[in-house]
């Protein structure tokens, strides 16, 4: 396991203040609508609304911003009360992206320049409530498009694995292929994608969107996707020993540390206008199948035990899901580079979960 002493010193590496860089728009629009300007010029520094902020990604990513930009400068926001740790460290409002005026109120009063949308019905919650999924996801994007372009923002959307389908090329699956999903999450993943492309060639609009894999954090619990198992599977492991898994053991998903996908997104929501040769870019970092995952965690917990029953919904969608992403262009474009595999992946994960639970018992 990695020592502690190891894990405080990347995480007050990851925590180093590099001076703020100034990243100019050249975007120019095609149909000679509008030409955004500068987001974020020296010295001042971009007022960032993080929309569903107390799902699994928001938090992380809102501490990771205000150490860059400042606390007062991120604000996060939910239709969710926060806990405690979160409404007492940094700006924290309610915000439904489904109330237009609203969420131009929020922006317009807080002078607000880049937009993450984080708000979203993932997978697995989104087949169970198709009308649910259909008013966040795709009415919910509409509005976060418009203000987005009516206040001349840098708007970053994720998309995701989910967006591809059966049909699509798995192994890896590139950039540009068939997009077929076959769940209303995936649809209005390619919705968005091709929405928000569009808003860039036709009015300017600073769209950028990254397609993440199946995301794994210590600290914050996944909202109902077909990934979860790969989060549920170590507090199990630390905590009884014993875990039930609802996929089958062969499934092999593209997956994610969670430091990698803020370091991801920060490192693309900085990204000069001009290295951007796309709008939409696959990340990978490693594929696993629940398997391959016990196998490691075992190396560590000889004892722990996972049986199986696969969920005929999730089983479902992870089989028609990439088993990995192709991300040369994301690499060679604006530099990305992943930090985490499975080994490191793991060892992170159980010392992140046993210390939190040792100080959670302490307190
Ligand atoms: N977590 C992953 O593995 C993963 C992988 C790929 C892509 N993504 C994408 O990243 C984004 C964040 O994912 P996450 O895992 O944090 O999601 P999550 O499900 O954990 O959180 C989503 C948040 O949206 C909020 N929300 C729901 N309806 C809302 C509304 N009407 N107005 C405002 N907020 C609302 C919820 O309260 C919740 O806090 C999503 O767009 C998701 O599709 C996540
Ligand atoms: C992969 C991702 O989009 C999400 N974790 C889900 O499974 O729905």
């Amino acid at each position: 396991m990695m020592p502690v002493v190891q894990l405080l010193r990347a995480a007050l590496k990851h925590a180093g203040n590099r001076p703020p860089r100034c990243v100019m728009q050249t975007t120019s629009a095609v149909h000679g609508v509008r030409t955004h300007a500068s987001s974020c010029t020296d010295g001042d520094k971009p007022k960032v609304l993080i929309t569903g902020g107390l799902g699994q990604l928001g938090v992380g990513l809102a501490k990771s911003l205000r150490r860059r930009f400042g606390k007062f400068n991120v604000i996060l926001s939910d239709i969710r009360k926060p806990p405690n740790h979160v409404y007492n460290n940094g700006p924290f409002i309610f915000s439904d992206i489904l109330d237009y005026k609203n969420l131009r109120e929020i922006v317009v009063n807080n002078n607000i320049s880049w937009l993450v949308h984080y708000s979203a019905v993932l997978s697995a919650v989104g087949e169970h409530n198709v009308a649910l999924a259909k008013e966040v996801n795709i009415t919910g994007f509409h509005n976060i498009l418009d203000i987005a372009n009516e206040h001349g923002l840098r708007v970053f959307v994720p998309s995701t694995i989910g967006a591809f389908g059966p049909s699509s090329p798995k192994d890896p699956t590139p950039d540009l292929c068939v997009q077929r999903p076959r769940t209303i999450y995936g649809v209005s993943k390619v919705h968005a994608e091709l929405m928000g492309e569009y808003y860039h060639q036709r009015y300017g609009l600073d769209f950028r969107c990254l397609r993440y894999p199946g995301i794994i954090s210590a600290d914050s619990q996944p909202g109902g996707g077909t990934t979860d198992y790969a989060v549920q599977i170590f507090h199990a492991a630390v905590k009884s020993g014993h875990f039930k898994c609802n996929l089958r053991s062969d499934t092999r998903l593209p997956m994610m540390y969670i430091d990698d996908c803020i370091r991801a997104t920060m490192e693309f929501l900085e990204a000069p206008d001009d290295v951007l040769v796309s709008r939409t870019y696959n990340i990978n970092a490693m594929s696993f199948t629940p398997q391959d995952l016990t196998c490691e965690i075992q190396k560590v917990l000889s004892d722990f035990k996972v049986t199986y029953n696969a969920d005929p919904v999730r089983q479902a969608i992870a089989d028609g899901w990439p088993k990995a992403l192709e991300d040369s262009a994301a690499r060679q474009d604006w530099g990305w580079k992943h930090e985490y595999d499975l080994p490191q992946l793991v060892q992170t994960m159980l010392t992140h979960i046993t210390l939190g639970n040792k100080l959670a018992r302490a307190f």
